[in-house]
C-alpha cells in the first residue's frame, strides 16, 4: 500500500519554488534517506507531508489523505498516521517519561489511564526503555533521549516515520543503536523517511536513497 505518493508536486513559497516538480512514492516497509544541502528543501518536503504547506500543483496523497484537498478538521487525523523524530529530541525534559508519552496520547484523544498506561508500556519495550518509565527526561543521556522520542513517534502506530537528522546529536557508537532501533521498526512495516547527513550509520543501515536539491528529489545509487 502506498502511504505517501507525490506526483509532479511544487510549492511556491512567497513566490519561490521551494519543491518544484516531485515525485515520490513510499509503500509500507519502505526505508529512504533523503540527503541535501543546507537550503535544498528538506523541511518543505516534511512540511508539506503534514499539511502544513499547501500544495501548488501535482497530486499528492498521505496515509490515504489527499493533500490537494484536505480538510483543515483532517489535518490532525493525517498527523496520528505520522511519527516525527527530530535532531533535537523536543521532550518536556522538566517532565518524566511518562508524563512525556502520556501528553501525547490525550492531545490524540485518548482518555482511559489503564489504556494509556498499558500503551506506554508497550512502546518503551519497544525501544529498549522499560525501566526508564518514572525518570526525568534531564536525567537521561542524549541516545536514552532519542530512544524515548521514537517512542513517542510510535505511540499512535504511525503508517510513516519522519526522522529529521535523527542521529546529529549522537556520538557514532549511540548513533547505530538508534539506527538499529528504526531498521527494527522498519522490518515491522512502518515506512520511514529520514534526512541524514550521517554517512556512516546510513552505510551500516541501508536504504533507499533520495537526492534533494534545489527542491528536486531524484534517486541516487551511492553515497559518493
Ligand atoms: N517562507 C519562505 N519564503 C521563501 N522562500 C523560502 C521560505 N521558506 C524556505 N524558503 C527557501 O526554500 C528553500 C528550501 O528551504 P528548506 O527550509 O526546505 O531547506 P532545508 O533543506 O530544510 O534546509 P535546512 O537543512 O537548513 O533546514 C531555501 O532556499 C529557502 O531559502
Amino acid at each position: 500500500m502506498a502511504v505517501l505518493s507525490f506526483d509532479n508536486v511544487s510549492i511556491l513559497q512567497e513566490d519561490v519554488p521551494t519543491l518544484q516538480q516531485v515525485n515520490l512514492e513510499m509503500n509500507e516497509g519502505d526505508f529512504a534517506y533523503l540527503i541535501g544541502k543546507t537550503g535544498s528543501g528538506k523541511s518543505t518536503l516534511f512540511r508539506s507531508i503534514y499539511a502544513e504547506l499547501p500544495i501548488n500543483s501535482g497530486v499528492a496523497r498521505v496515509a490515504g489523505y489527499s493533500l490537494n484537498d484536505i480538510k483543515r478538521s483532517d489535518i490532525p487525523f493525517l498527523r496520528r498516521k505520522l511519527g516525527f523524530v527530530f535532531q533535537d529530541f523536543q521532550l518536556l525534559t522538566d517532565r518524566n517519561v511518562e508524563k512525556n508519552l502520556s501528553f501525547v496520547l490525550e492531545a490524540t484523544g485518548h482518555s482511559n489511564p489503564d489504556e494509556i498506561r498499558f500503551r506506554i508500556e508497550q512502546v518503551l519495550a519497544q525501544v529498549g526503555m522499560s525501566n526508564a518509565i518514572q525518570k526525568r527526561v534531564h536525567r537521561l543521556s542524549g541516545g536514552e533521549q532519542q530512544r524515548v522520542c521514537i517512542a513517542r513517534a510510535i505511540l499512535n502506530k504511525p503508517l510513516l516515520l519522519l526522522a529529521d537528522e535523527p542521529t546529529g546529536h549522537l556520538d557514532p557508537e549511540v548513533s547505530l543503536e538508534i539506527m538499529q532501533l528504526f531498521k527494527q521498526l522498519n522490518q515491522q512495516g512502518t515506512a520511514i523517511l529520514m534526512a541524514s547527513h550521517d554517512y556512516n550509520t546510513m552505510r551500516q543501515v541501508p536504504g533507499k536513497l533520495l537526492k534533494i536539491e534545489a527542491g528536486r528529489i531524484f534517486p541516487v545509487n551511492s553515497l559518493d
